[in-house]
């Protein structure tokens, strides 16, 4: 199928712009070979998140939804050298494969992955009293009312907070829409309008993953 302009205008840019490394590469690769679906952010996407992660000086991380970890190493990439990362993944192949490319990548001392589903991981979390400076959401999107509610425990004041996919072509309009992805996302951006404690915006995207965006915000 003939690539769209926005496809080859993302390519062109990560490209010029030398976004990616041997590392994210090997991630990627990994990932494919392992047969993990395709839905990591795009590069473009993931410099995003370093670079908000060094803007931030993110310290303490949180991630929701690891897959192959090509987000998780992204974002190492953009904390603070003495930094951690906490990422939650429900199937153990795809967290496998995550601790290769996360090692790979040289930050296996920096990243705990916790198997499981998120929704048992966090509430240990904030039972030890753990708290983030950024918390990155890609899980299952029908549970993001449930994840928003978590991060407002867990966030450090100041905190970061990015949720991807949350466009979905569009589709999050679509009010009758019976994808419960799409529902929960509606949930997700309803919770926030009242949460006076989050500071957000959504931005929409085009790319190499098509049609989609995220939410970024602040917890106050
Ligand atoms: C979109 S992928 C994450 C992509 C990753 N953040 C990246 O950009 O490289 C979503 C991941 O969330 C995991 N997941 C789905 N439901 C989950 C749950 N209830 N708890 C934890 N992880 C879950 C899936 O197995 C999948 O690996
Ligand atoms: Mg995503």
């Amino acid at each position: 199928m003939e690539k769209q302009t926005w496809q080859l205008v993302d390519s062109y840019m990560t490209e010029r712009l030398r976004i990616g490394d041997e590392g994210l590469d090997a991630a990627l690769a990994n990932n494919r070979q392992k047969g993990l679906p395709a839905i990591d952010v795009s590069p473009t996407q993931g410099k995003l998140l370093t670079l908000l992660a060094r803007m931030k000086g993110a310290k303490r991380i949180l991630e929701i939804g690891t897959l192959g970890g090509y987000s998780t190493i992204c974002l190492a990439q953009g904390m603070s050298d003495t930094g951690k990362i906490v990422t939650l993944e429900y199937e153990p192949k795809h967290a496998a494969c995550a601790k290769e490319n996360i090692a790979f990548a040289g930050y296996a001392d920096q990243v705990d992955i916790i198997i499981g589903p998120a929704l048992e991981s966090l509430p240990i979390l904030h039972e030890q009293q753990q708290s983030f400076d950024f918390i990155f959401i890609d899980a299952d999107k029908p549970n993001n009312p449930h994840y928003v509610k978590w991060a407002l425990k867990l966030a450090s004041p100041g905190a970061v907070l990015v949720a991807d996919n949350v466009i979905r072509d569009g589709e999050v309009l679509n009010r009758h829409s019976t994808d419960p992805r799409v529902q929960g996302i509606r949930t997700f951006v309803e919770l926030l309008e009242q949460e006076e404690r989050i500071e957000a915006t959504a931005i929409q995207t085009v790319g190499e993953k098509g049609y989609d965006g995220f939410i970024l915000g602040i917890v106050h």
